[in-house]
């Protein structure tokens, strides 16, 4: 299951090394510079404005004709309804994969390129980490241990949160999160204020529940989504930028005092290594293994990366 379907002609995927995606760019202007590209980056991703000409641009491209191409649609709709006063919603693309394989850089990437297409579309990004239980509710309830598995997440307020933002509303408030406290912001939020473009990202946006028996289905949050990009590697590799990443931090933000894990600063690197190695153990490589991976077939588009960050491949849905 680690590698991607070799065989097209069976496959719902068409597949395309890097260097083949990177023609699709055609005469899409490269609108960033390199000075934004690292400033947009996660600690210990090394994507560079090369990536961006590489694979970003031939992406942005792409998402531009499903923009336009939902836009004509709903144009139909209304003729087809005879309707005037119908609300235009949200654009939703959805970024799924793994802990630490560097899906906030590739949102933050794509949210100022999309912006920056000559429409200026409003664009928002969202993670769904700020839709965890607070730690207070997850350790009343033994689930500490279980932070992203998707009993973790208030599910409930994920679908009302997305299904306002697909019917227009304005104002619509998510939940923030933060990785130095480790927990919940309470009482803090973001405004989303009818953009025309939304990113969901988060490593749990792709997935399912069972179909329930009476036959009353509650969405799932891809219902939502227009497009949906899964950012895969191979599980060795996102092991490793886990653990470099929890060391470089406990160098960096682990010294803060307010961080949860500032008592791993003090600690000796080998005891570090032993707690990095466990966290991606016990939850996060389970919940790759047992959630994340297997919802990678649902998306509309697969990233795949290898060394360095470094995209190799790119599997695209057929229509
Ligand atoms: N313990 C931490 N302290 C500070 N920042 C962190 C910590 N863990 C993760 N981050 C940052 O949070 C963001 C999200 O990380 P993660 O959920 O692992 O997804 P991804 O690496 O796919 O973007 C990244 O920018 C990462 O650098
Ligand atoms: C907060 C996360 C679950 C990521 O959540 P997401 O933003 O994808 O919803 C993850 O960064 C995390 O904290 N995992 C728990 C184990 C660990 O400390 O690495």
């Amino acid at each position: 299951m680690d590698q991607l379907a070799p065989g097209e002609r069976y496959s719902p995927y068409r597949f395309f090394s890097a260097e083949r995606w990177a023609k699709f760019r055609a005469d899409t202007p490269l609108t960033l510079t390199e000075d934004e590209v690292r400033r947009l980056r996660s600690l210990n991703d090394p994507v560079d404005l090369e990536e961006v000409r590489r694979i970003y641009l031939s992406l942005s491209r792409l998402l531009s004709a499903h923009v336009e191409a939902s836009q004509l649609l709903f144009q139909q709709r209304k003729q087809f309804f005879s309707t005037d006063d119908a609300q235009k919603s949200p654009f939703i693309i959805g970024i799924a994969g793994s802990v630490a394989v560097g899906k906030s850089t590739t949102a933050r990437v794509l949210k100022e390129l999309l912006a920056r297409w000559p429409s200026s579309p409003k664009v928002d990004l969202v993670t769904t980490d700020g839709f965890l239980y607070p730690n207070a509710v997850l350790r009343e309830n033994n689930l500490m241990d279980r932070k992203g598995f998707p009993e973790s997440y208030d599910q409930g307020a994920v679908l009302k949160f997305l299904s306002e933002i697909k019917a227009g509303m304005s104002n619509v408030r998510a939940p923030l999160y933060s990785h130095l406290t480790y927990d919940v912001l309470e009482g803090e939020f973001v405004t989303i204020d009818r953009p025309d473009i939304l990113i969901f990202e988060g490593i749990n946006v792709l997935q399912t529940r069972e179909l329930p028996a009476d036959g009353k289905a509650i969405p799932v949050v891809s219902d939502f989504f227009d497009f949906s990009i899964y950012i895969d590697a191979p599980e060795e590799l996102v092991h490793n930028w886990y653990v470099d990443r929890f060391m470089r931090l406990r160098e960096t933000a682990f010294r803060d005092p307010r961080s949860f894990f500032h008592r791993y600063a003090e600690l000796s690197s080998e005891s570090a290594l032993a707690i990095a190695e466990q966290l991606w153990k016990n939850i996060n490589l389970k919940n790759l293994r047992e959630n994340i991976l297997p919802t990678r077939p649902r998306a509309d588009l697969i990233l795949r990366k290898g060394a360095d960050h470094l995209i190799e491949e790119v599997a695209l849905r057929k229509l």
